[in-house]
């Protein structure tokens, strides 16, 4: 039997003859008998339980903190997008549970796409493969670089930390709540819809699924209709590695987004572009639904005379023509001073050719626009400028070569939106506070970057622009580094993910103070009839804070309280 059948097979056994949860949405009548809940850290201990585990079996995890999902009550069939009772019930069994029913579990990452390498190893055509293949012209490894390694990190960092980001996070106190505890909780906001983009299909749609499972969230998720292929598979496959009850897949053009944003969700993660994002926010104001807006824009990339020419030219090269310059953070366009034009011309000529050899149309590894309104969008920006390399293009083929347009003017049509395609425009500038002047006239790029051997070149770039992320030296390689919050600014986005973030961003932080009843005196300076004196103390406890060791916080904590209670029972009654 394939692990498929067997999967599913077991799961619906797994839903007529246990009586608790393995997955989120299981837990049941006998939910209490397995977790024991602890009301002071608001969370459950597991008892019994068992989870996934690489599509092999059903198996026993270990007791220990965690875990336990949601209590909802689903009635069999899959959610979809019609189906707007479900929705809304979903929605409101989204609420936190006093009795702790939802809380992250890191176990159902088990069967996650990503989680294993095996769903897209080179040399064994998948599914996903040959559809991301047939989208975009995406090698197996590639895809793998671009796309997957990065879930396969994002997961088994989850699987790793989800322990720690979901744990309460203690506070600085004041000296006011000296011996309350104080902590963060992070707590499930209900159902996330995330709308994802073509460019890098499953990066852009898996990856703030992964953070909205581990932030304990369920999700309704929209793959872009523009990947056909891809969107098609990720329907397909997905149900039989997370559950579909709880991350459904709605699939469809804009009719089908603008009824689903018709809804009410917890929170809308939409990755695309800045005109669409607006419609997205407009929607979700309706609901007072939170959004994260994953945009893009055109990001600057300056390169200094004051570098080694042949390395920027290279990884500037390959950050504009990966994914045939179909990426949200590509170098839109470069600054340069005009005595170094022709120098940049040739070394990115050369990195095209070491690249993509002299036929990038017959390289694997050289992507393909996406489809035909694109390919007619991109070379409709070309009609005023220069080409100094390539051109060349086939329309059937949604082929455009890799391109560089050299003396390019602010008002060329290149400069008038993001290009999302392989050409890159040179415009020439006489300084560093040209570029500088030349960046901050426009809107907030997703990415800046800056190639220069000279740190105070770079230090003036970060402290005198702003942009979502800014990279010294390189393309691209910040999007990989997990603890780095990923994200735009102003027109480019708002919200950030990536590791931890996605957790944070998918959670509500919840501020909880547990005090106890005794002390009664202590309080007194703040019950009326109020009095000056009573302000002075209450400056003290409150404008104090006490980041003392824990033996200094027991110490000062004696003494206050009986120097406190002293005090006030003495002068205030
Ligand atoms: N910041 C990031 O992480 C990131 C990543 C990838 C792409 N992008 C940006 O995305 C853009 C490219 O993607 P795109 O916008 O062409 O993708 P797209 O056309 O696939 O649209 C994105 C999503 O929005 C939905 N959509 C489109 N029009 C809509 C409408 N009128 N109402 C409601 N929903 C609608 C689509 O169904 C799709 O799921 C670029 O600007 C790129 O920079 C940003
Ligand atoms: O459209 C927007 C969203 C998707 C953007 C995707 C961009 C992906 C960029 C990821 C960069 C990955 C870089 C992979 C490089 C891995 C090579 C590892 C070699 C280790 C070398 C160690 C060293 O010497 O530094």
């Amino acid at each position: 039997m394939v692990a498929h059948e067997k999967q599913s097979s077991l799961r619906s056994k797994q839903k007529t003859d246990v009586t608790f949860g393995t997955l989120p949405c299981q837990a049941n009548a006998n939910f209490k008998s397995v977790f024991s809940f602890d009301p002071v850290r608001g969370c459950c201990e597991q008892t019994q339980a068992r989870v996934w585990v690489e599509g092999e079996a059903w198996n026993p995890i270990p007791a220990g903190r965690a875990s336990c999902g949601w209590d909802l009550t689903v009635e069999g069939g899959c959610l979809c997008a019609a189906d707007k009772d479900q929705l809304q019930r979903r929605r409101l069994s989204g609420c936190p549970d006093r009795e702790g029913s939802q809380r992250p579990n890191a176990d159902i990452f088990k069967g996650c796409p990503g989680s294993s390498r095996r769903w897209l190893e080179p040399g064994r055509p998948s599914k996903q493969a040959d559809a991301i293949k047939k989208d975009l012209n995406k090698s197996d490894v590639g895809t793998q670089l671009y796309e997957t390694l990065g879930l396969e990190g994002e997961i088994s960092l989850a699987i790793r930390k989800l322990k720690d980001w979901a744990a309460p996070r203690p506070v600085e106190k004041n000296l006011l709540t000296l011996s309350d505890t104080v902590y963060i909780q992070p707590e499930p906001l209900g159902v996330v819809l995330i709308i994802g983009a073509w460019n890098y299909p499953w990066a852009v749609t898996i990856q703030p699924l992964i953070g909205a499972i581990a932030a304990g969230n369920a999700a309704v998720v929209k793959p872009s209709e523009v990947c056909v292929h891809t969107a098609k598979v990720m329907e397909d496959l997905l149900p039989y590695y997370i559950d579909k009850e709880l991350y459904p897949v709605v699939t469809g053009g804009v009719s089908e987004t603008q009824e689903l944003l018709r809804q009410r969700f917890d929170h809308i993660f939409y990755t695309g572009n800045s005109m669409v994002g607006k419609v997205i926010m407009e929607a979700a104001a309706k609901h007072l639904t939170p959004v994260t807006l994953e945009l893009g824009g055109k990001s600057p990339c300056y390169i200094d005379k004051n570098c080694d020419i042949s390395i920027a030219c290279r990884r500037v090269a390959w950050g504009k023509y990966t994914n045939c310059g179909q990426t949200c953070i590509a170098p839109d366009y470069v600054l340069c001073d005009p005595s170094i034009q022709d120098q940049v011309i040739e070394e990115v000529k050369k990195s095209i050719k070491e690249f993509y050899t002299e036929k990038p149309n017959t390289c694997p590894d050289y992507g393909r626009i996406i489809n035909q309104r694109h390919f007619k969008r991109i070379m409709a920006m070309l009609d005023d400028s220069t080409i100094a390399v390539g051109g060349d293009n086939n329309e059937s083929d949604c082929y455009i070569a890799p391109t560089v347009l050299k003396d390019v003017k602010p008002e060329s049509k290149v400069m008038q939106e993001e290009i999302f395609g392989p050409l890159l425009p040179i415009l020439t500038i006489s300084s560093l506070d040209e570029a500088i002047k030349f960046i901050n006239r426009r809107e907030k790029p997703l990415a800046l970057y800056v190639f220069t051997a000279d740190d105070k070149v770079i230090n003036r770039m970060r402290d005198e622009t702003s942009s979502g992320g800014l990279l010294a030296n390189d393309c691209l390689v910040h999007y990989s580094v997990s603890s780095l919050p990923f994200g735009g600014v102003g027109n480019s986005g708002m919200g950030c993910y990536h590791g931890k973030h996605t957790f944070d961003q998918l959670s509500h932080l919840r501020s909880c103070l547990i005090k106890k009843l005794n002390m009664e005196g202590v309080n007194s300076m703040r019950y009326p009839p109020h009095t000056a004196k009573k302000l002075g103390w209450a400056r003290f406890f409150i404008l104090k804070t006490a980041d003392l060791g824990w033996i200094g916080k027991v110490a000062l904590l004696a003494v206050l309280v009986v120097a406190a209670a002293a005090v006030l029972q003495k002068y205030l009654q």
